[in-house]
């Protein structure tokens, strides 16, 4: 049975004086110098407060064998110097809680499954035990791991695979400040840019290749990155990169491309939800790994404020201006706050977009079939201010680290409660608050139990009329189908790791009187059915980033193509609507 240990959090105390991270610019950018970063004007001046206290609470919990003990400190943890500086650049003061867990388990050679709340730091949780295991792997050999300038292949150290375009360009923008002059070096890889201009980086070495998988397996069978000798393998958003739409693609690269097996390389799962399927099917692709919980697998942090309305279909735009309206009032400094909408469908983004700008706002829409400029644009413009309103399908669901975001708003409530987890996400982070509003309409009961349990656990006020939906809806709108059990206690935390649970099960079968949590039972993993009404259905935006999937012989739609990416509110009080949108700005 794997050992573990769990524990509370010690309370880091944070400012972050940095612009936060930057993040889905596109193109290619040279590594900067992390204490260089524009500030948008306020910030610059006053300091951009971080409660991290807000993660006091959360606890921690570590499985499998001879797990390695947490840091408080950058100081304390194994890592490069010349790393540790440009932390402090950074204004990195101290490690979140994911970060004081994963940093030691990294550095200590050893495989992890890590599983956090959105906007918790997870990003530099993986990217500084690889910059540091790289700079100390070259110093051990006593020469550079970047190939000679012109060989013909590029042998990566590390790779790091995300779901969507912006998503690794963020990612490698991050890894670019971490590893500034230290002479590691990091080139992004993705669909829908060109590809000529990606090989020209690869040829002058890299150690760090950030990469979508449709991108990165053209790139392969280009032969013009050979992963044979990659130390680390991390997985961004790892339970998206493996469920129905793109473990054919994970497997091909991972077991058929000439990749050293677990064991020999590390492999690193990052994700704030962690289905017991995918974690399951996940397994394969480590060895002795630590499973690292921060929070409740799949749970929302507590900053976000959620608030559910129910709201007919045909309703949602008068809803959405009278949102939009009191935001326009309670703005900061004549700015809007940022608002990120969420619609079901790529057609939906671009008539709601279109409504928006003829109402009178400010609004851009991003989703899959946009091409990748438009994507870039769009982002640029909502990240800037300069178009406060961004209608998004879920292409921004995960991942992206959007400073500012102060609202978000399920126009069209997701299926899956873990995609609903991801969406909100986007505000309420790195200890900020934020408020997410849920338009909920008669058709989204399938969701209601799943957000029930949600709501509980992250302590948000659950609307009475939430439970009749609840009440009428067999499903759970789960995960893979699942959420109905995962949240229906709503009840406290407990481990996650899938292999307690199976064998806590096994006890169970056998009579042993071991307590086990009966919500957090084993699923089977979920079929082509339960994952692929996306795929159906063209207009709804799968958005992520799968070139050469249908080629891969996994799927084929059009969707899944070069292009695409692949209650109540109150109106003041210390939750109050304008308390909240306020801090976007502050
Ligand atoms: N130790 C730290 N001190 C100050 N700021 C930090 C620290 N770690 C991360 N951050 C900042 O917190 C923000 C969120 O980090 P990050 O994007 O890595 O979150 P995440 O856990 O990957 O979120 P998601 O689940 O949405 O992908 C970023 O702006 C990042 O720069």
């Amino acid at each position: 049975m794997p050992s573990s240990y769990a524990s509370p959090c010690v309370p880091p105390r944070l400012r972050r004086g940095a612009r936060p991270r930057g993040g889905g610019r596109g193109g290619f950018s040279r590594p900067r110098d992390p204490s260089s970063r524009l500030l948008p004007a306020d910030e610059a001046r006053n300091g951009d407060a971080i409660n991290f206290e807000a993660y006091e609470s959360v606890p921690v919990e570590a499985s499998g064998k001879d797990v390695p003990a947490p840091v408080n400190t950058f100081n304390e943890a194994d890592l490069d110097e010349g790393l540790k500086r440009n932390i402090e650049r950074c204004k990195y003061v101290k490690p979140t809680p994911v970060q004081r867990h994963a940093i030691p388990i990294v550095s200590a050679g050893r495989d992890l499954m890590a599983c956090a709340q959105t906007g918790s730091g997870k990003t530099a949780a993986f990217c500084f035990p690889i910059i540091s295991g790289i700079l100390k792997g070259r110093y051990r050999s006593g020469f550079s791991s970047i190939p000679s300038p012109g060989a013909a292949i590029a042998y990566p150290a590390a790779l790091i695979l995300s779901p969507t375009r912006e998503l690794s360009c963020q990612i490698r923008d991050e890894a670019n400040k971490f590893a500034y002059q230290t002479g590691v070096k990091v080139v992004v890889a993705y669909g829908g840019a060109p590809i000529t201009q990606q090989l020209r980086l690869l040829k002058k070495g890299v150690d760090i290749l950030v990469a979508t998988p449709g991108r990165l397996v053209d790139i392969i069978e280009r032969e013009r990155v050979s992963l044979t000798k990659i130390k680390y393998l991390a997985l961004d958003e790892a339970d998206r990169m493996l469920d129905m739409g793109f473990e054919h693609q994970i497997r091909k690269i991972v077991e058929q491309m000439h990749m050293p097996p677990p064991g020999i390389r590390q492999t690193l799962l990052f994700s704030a939800t962690f289905p017991n399927g995918i974690q399951k099917l996940a397994s394969d692709f480590l060895s002795n790994y630590i499973f690292l919980s921060v929070g409740r697998v799949g749970s929302s942090t507590e900053l976000i404020v959620q608030k559910i309305e129910p709201v007919q279909d045909m309703d949602k735009r008068d809803h959405l201006i009278k949102h939009l309206r009191r935001q326009s009032v309670h703005g900061f400094n004549g700015k809007h706050a940022l608002t990120l909408v969420f619609v079901e469908t790529k057609r939906g983004a671009d008539v709601l977009e279109g409504w928006l700008l003829r109402s009178g706002f400010s609004a851009v829409a991003i989703h899959g079939d946009k091409v990748q400029m438009e994507r870039e644009r769009a982002l640029r413009s909502f990240k800037s201010g300069v178009t406060p309103i961004l209608v998004a399908t879920d292409v921004a669901s995960r991942g992206l680290d959007i400073p500012h975001v102060a609202h978000v708003i399920n126009f069209d409530l997701p299926r899956d409660i873990d995609n609903y987890v991801h969406r909100i996400g986007r505000t309420g982070r790195a200890g900020k608050s934020g408020l997410a509003t849920a338009f909920f309409s008669d058709k989204n009961s399938p969701i209601a139990k799943s957000l029930i349990g949600l709501l509980q656990e992250a302590n948000q006020e659950v609307p009475s009329w939430l439970n009749q939906y609840a009440e009428g809806s067999s499903s759970g709108g789960g995960s893979q189908g699942y959420g109905a059990q995962r949240y229906s206690s709503g009840g406290s935390y407990g481990g996650r790791d899938f292999r307690n649970v199976i064998e806590a099960e096994v006890e169970n079968n056998n009579c042993y009187s071991t307590n086990v949590n009966a919500d957090h039972a084993v699923e089977s993993y979920y079929t082509a059915d339960d994952a692929s009404y996306d795929i159906q259905n063209s207009n709804i935006d799968s958005s992520f980033d799968t070139l050469n999937i249908a080629s891969a012989g996994s799927y084929n739609h059009t969707d899944f193509c070069e292009l695409n990416g692949a209650g109540r509110v109150e109106e003041d009080g210390p939750l109050g609507y304008a308390s909240i949108v306020a801090t976007g700005w502050d």
